[in-house]
C-alpha cells in the first residue's frame, strides 16, 4: 500500500475518470451544434442531457453492488469501453434517435468509473491519504470538463462534429487500454477482502447499507453540495452567462473553467480539513451549502444585471461545491465495512446527480413556461432565469433538512456504539475559546 505501484494505479484510474468527465460534458459544449445538426428544440436537448444523467444516477447502485462482487478494475475498463462505443455512435448518428442511444451508452459507461476508482483508492492507500486522494481524483478528473470546453470545442467548430466526438472517444479508449494493462483490484501482497458471495447476497446487503445513517449522511452531503455547480456547468451556465448576463462567449467558457480550477485549489484544502477534523465534516458541508445559498441570493436579487465580480464569486462558490460533495464518500467510508463500500459509494453518488438532474430539468420547464405564458421576451431572459434558478432553494433546501436528520441519527448511533459524543460546533468552539482564555 502507498507504494510506487499504488501511484501508477492511481494515475491510470484518474486518467480514465478524466476521460469519462470529458465524454460526459461534450454534449453541453456541442448543444447549439446538436440543435442545428438534428433540428431539435432546446427543450429536447436539455431532456437529452437529463436522460444521460438519469442513466448515470440510475446505474450507481447496481454498479456499486457489482463493485462489491467483481471488483473495480473490471468496471473501470468496461465503463470506458462502453463510453467509446457511445461517443462513436453519437459521432456518426444520422438522427436524434440514434444520438439519444449514443448518449445513453455514454451515461451508462460513465456511471461505472468514479465510484470504482474511489473503491480502488481504498484498497491501494491507507489512513489520511484516502480523503486527500479522493479529493485529487475528483478535481483532477474534473479537468475533463476543461478538455471539452477548450480543445474539444475547438475541434468541433474548426474540424467538425464527427472528428470531435471520435477524438474525445479516443481518450476513453486510451483509458480502457491503460486500465487493462495497469489496474489491479488490490496490491499483490494484500489478501483479498471477503467479497459478497453473489449479486443476490449483495442486493440483500443493500438494505442494511441504505439504512445506515452514515450512508444517508453521505448521500445528502453529496446532494446539497454538488448539484448547483453540476446543473450550471453541464447545461445552464453557458446560456445564462451569454444570453441573460450578456457576457462574451469566450469569457463565459473561461468562467466555466474557473469552476474546475477552483476545485483544484479547494479540493486539497477540504481533503486536509476532512482528514484533520473528521467529527466536523458535516459543518464543512453545511458551510459550503450556506455560502452557495447566499451568493445565489445576491445574484438573483441583484437589481439589474449582476456585476462581473459577483458572477466570478458565484462560479468560485460552485467550484468549492464539487470537492465539498466528496466529503459524502468519506462518510460512506467511515460508516460502512469495506466489503459493502462499493454499494455505499454508489448510494452517495446518486445524491448529487439526482439533485442535479431535477434542478436542470426544472430550470428548463420554468424557462419554457415563462416564455410560453408571454412573461419573458426570450427563452433565456435574465428575469426568467431569476425565477428558474430559484428552484434550487426548494430542491437543495429539502436536502439540507434531510441532511440534518441523518446527522442527528448518525451522532446518536456513534454515541451508542462508540461512546463518542459530538455536540454543536458553536459549543465546541466556545469551549475551546474559554480554555484559551
Ligand atoms: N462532485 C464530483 C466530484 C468533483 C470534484 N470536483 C468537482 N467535482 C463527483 O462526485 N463526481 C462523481 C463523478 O462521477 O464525477
Amino acid at each position: 500500500m502507498n507504494s510506487r505501484r499504488s501511484w501508477i494505479v492511481f494515475a491510470v484510474g484518474v486518467f480514465a475518470y478524466m476521460a469519462a468527465v470529458l465524454q460526459r460534458s461534450t454534449l453541453g459544449v456541442a448543444g447549439v451544434d446538436a440543435a442545428e445538426r438534428f433540428e431539435t428544440s432546446a427543450a429536447l436537448l436539455s431532456a437529452l442531457a437529463v436522460l444521460q444523467l438519469v442513466v448515470y444516477a440510475g446505474l450507481q447502485i447496481p454498479i456499486g453492488l457489482l463493485i462489491d462482487r467483481v471488483g473495480p478494475k473490471l468496471l473501470i475498463t468496461t465503463g470506458s469501453a462502453i463510453m467509446v462505443i457511445g461517443q462513436l455512435v453519437l459521432a456518426f448518428a444520422p438522427s436524434i434517435g440514434i444520438a439519444i442511444a449514443g448518449r445513453i451508452l455514454v451515461g451508462a459507461g460513465d456511471a461505472a468509473v468514479f465510484i470504482s476508482l474511489i473503491r480502488l483508492i481504498n484498497s491501494w492507500f491507507q489512513g489520511r491519504s484516502v480523503p486527500l486522494l479522493s479529493q485529487w481524483t475528483g478535481n483532477i478528473g474534473a479537468i475533463g470538463q476543461i478538455l471539452s470546453a477548450l480543445p474539444f470545442a475547438w475541434v468541433l467548430h474548426n474540424v467538425g462534429w464527427t472528428p470531435a466526438f471520435a477524438a474525445a472517444a479516443s481518450l476513453s479508449f486510451a483509458g480502457f487500454v491503460l486500465g487493462v494493462a495497469f489496474l489491479a483490484d488490490r496490491p499483490a501482497d494484500v489478501p483479498e477482502q471477503p467479497r459478497v458471495a453473489s449479486v443476490k447476497d449483495a442486493v440483500r446487503g443493500l438494505g442494511t447499507t441504505l439504512k445506515r445513517p452514515g450512508t444517508q449522511l453521505g448521500f445528502w452531503s453529496h446532494y446539497v453540495t454538488q448539484s448547483s455547480g453540476t446543473a450550471f456547468a453541464l447545461f445552464w451556465g453557458f446560456p445564462f452567462l451569454v444570453s441573460a448576463v450578456g457576457i462574451a462567449q469566450g469569457t463565459a467558457s473561461v468562467l466555466l473553467v474557473v469552476i474546475v480550477l477552483t476545485g483544484l485549489v479547494a479540493g486539497p484544502i477540504l481533503g486536509i480539513l476532512t482528514a484533520r477534523f473528521p467529527l466536523r465534516r458535516s459543518n464543512l458541508v453545511l458551510g459550503i451549502t450556506a455560502t452557495l445559498g447566499l451568493v445565489w441570493a445576491a445574484v438573483l436579487l441583484w437589481p439589474g444585471v449582476p456585476p462581473f465580480w459577483l458572477i466570478v464569486l458565484l462560479v468560485v462558490s460552485m467550484g468549492v461545491g464539487g470537492p465539498g460533495s466528496l466529503i459524502g464518500f468519506d462518510f460512506a467510508r467511515s460508516f460502512n465495512p469495506i466489503r459493502s463500500l462499493g454499494s455505499a459509494n454508489g448510494i452517495v453518488n446518486v445524491g448529487g446527480f439526482t439533485a442535479s438532474f431535477v434542478i436542470m430539468f426544472l430550470i428548463g420547464v420554468i424557462l419554457d413556461a415563462q416564455f410560453d405564458a408571454g412573461w419573458s421576451d426570450s427563452l433565456y431572459d435574465l428575469d426568467a432565469f431569476r425565477l428558474a434558478f430559484s428552484v434550487q432553494y426548494l430542491v437543495i433546501g429539502f436536502g439540507v433538512v434531510m441532511l440534518l436528520r441523518a446527522r442527528r441519527r448518525t451522532r446518536r448511533k456513534m454515541e451508542e456504539d462508540e461512546g463518542i459524543s459530538v455536540g454543536p460546533i458553536w459549543v465546541a468552539l466556545l469551549r475551546k475559546w474559554k480554555r484559551r482564555g
